[in-house]
């Protein structure tokens, strides 16, 4: 799986280790398994993982730290690099869990969105929307800090057996109508990510702008 930053993190964080200990103590219901998981991240931020707004230092912090994942199953950036060595480098360690696969398959993505539609580090109308190649890219200028960040490209993010989208809030309600109900010629950068099965888990502040689900034709 692959994980995302952002609000997806105290989320994850406060709900995971309650729903791991309802199971591992449920004899009828195996344990989740944790060590059955290699952990990814679907982007990343260029900071040192204390820095607050290290996804993998958040995560080890909040979330890897109450789970039996082993460490050696959390594939980590290399934050100590510039930018364009860091997403080279991840791209390899990313293969290295996918053998003799051409296109790495995730079987999970978790993903969040923001307010202005950007899903990782994918942000409306810039450049590495059309990128084709690269698995994982370098960005330098995220309209969103911190500006040098590291993230899953859409072959990649495309390639996945199956992503879940979490969003919730009332600042994400125009956008998540525009991309789930929406038409537009130009989609914002969660809209452009269709796996082959996508899900989205929404709450009433972010569903509230939604058309009645009977009469609605997602993507
Ligand atoms: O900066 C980022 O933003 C997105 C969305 O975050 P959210 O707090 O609005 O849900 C997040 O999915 C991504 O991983 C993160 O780097």
């Amino acid at each position: 799986m692959a994980l995302s930053g952002g609000g997806l993190v105290r989320l994850l964080s406060e709900e995971l280790p309650a729903q791991a200990r309802l199971q591992a103590s449920g004899p009828a219901l195996a344990g989740a398994a944790w060590e059955h998981w290699l952990v990814g991240f679907c982007d990343e931020r260029l900071v040192p993982f204390e820095d607050p707004e290290s996804t993998c230092g958040l995560y080890r912090k909040q979330l890897l730290s109450k789970i039996s994942i082993p460490n050696n199953h959390v594939v980590a950036i290399n934050p100590t690099l510039p930018v364009e060595e860091a997403a080279k480098d991840y791209a390899v360690r990313l293969r290295e869990l996918f053998p003799g696969d051409n296109m790495p398959v995730f079987d999970l993505l978790i993903l969040g969105m923001g307010p202005d539609g950007h899903t990782c580090s994918l942000f409306p109308d810039h450049p590495l929307l059309k990128e084709q190649t690269q698995i994982i890219a370098p960005i330098s200028n995220s309209p969103k800090p911190p500006p040098r960040r590291i993230t899953m490209t859409l072959p990649l993010l495309n390639a996945a057996r199956s992503a879940v989208f979490v969003v919730t809030g009332d600042s994400k309600a125009t956008v998540l109508k525009e991309v789930l109900e929406g038409k537009s010629a130009n989609p914002l950068p969660a809209g452009l990510v269709q796996p082959a099965e996508v899900n989205w888990f929404v709450d009433q502040a972010s569903a509230s702008k939604l058309s009645s689900p009977g009469d609605q034709d997602l993507p």
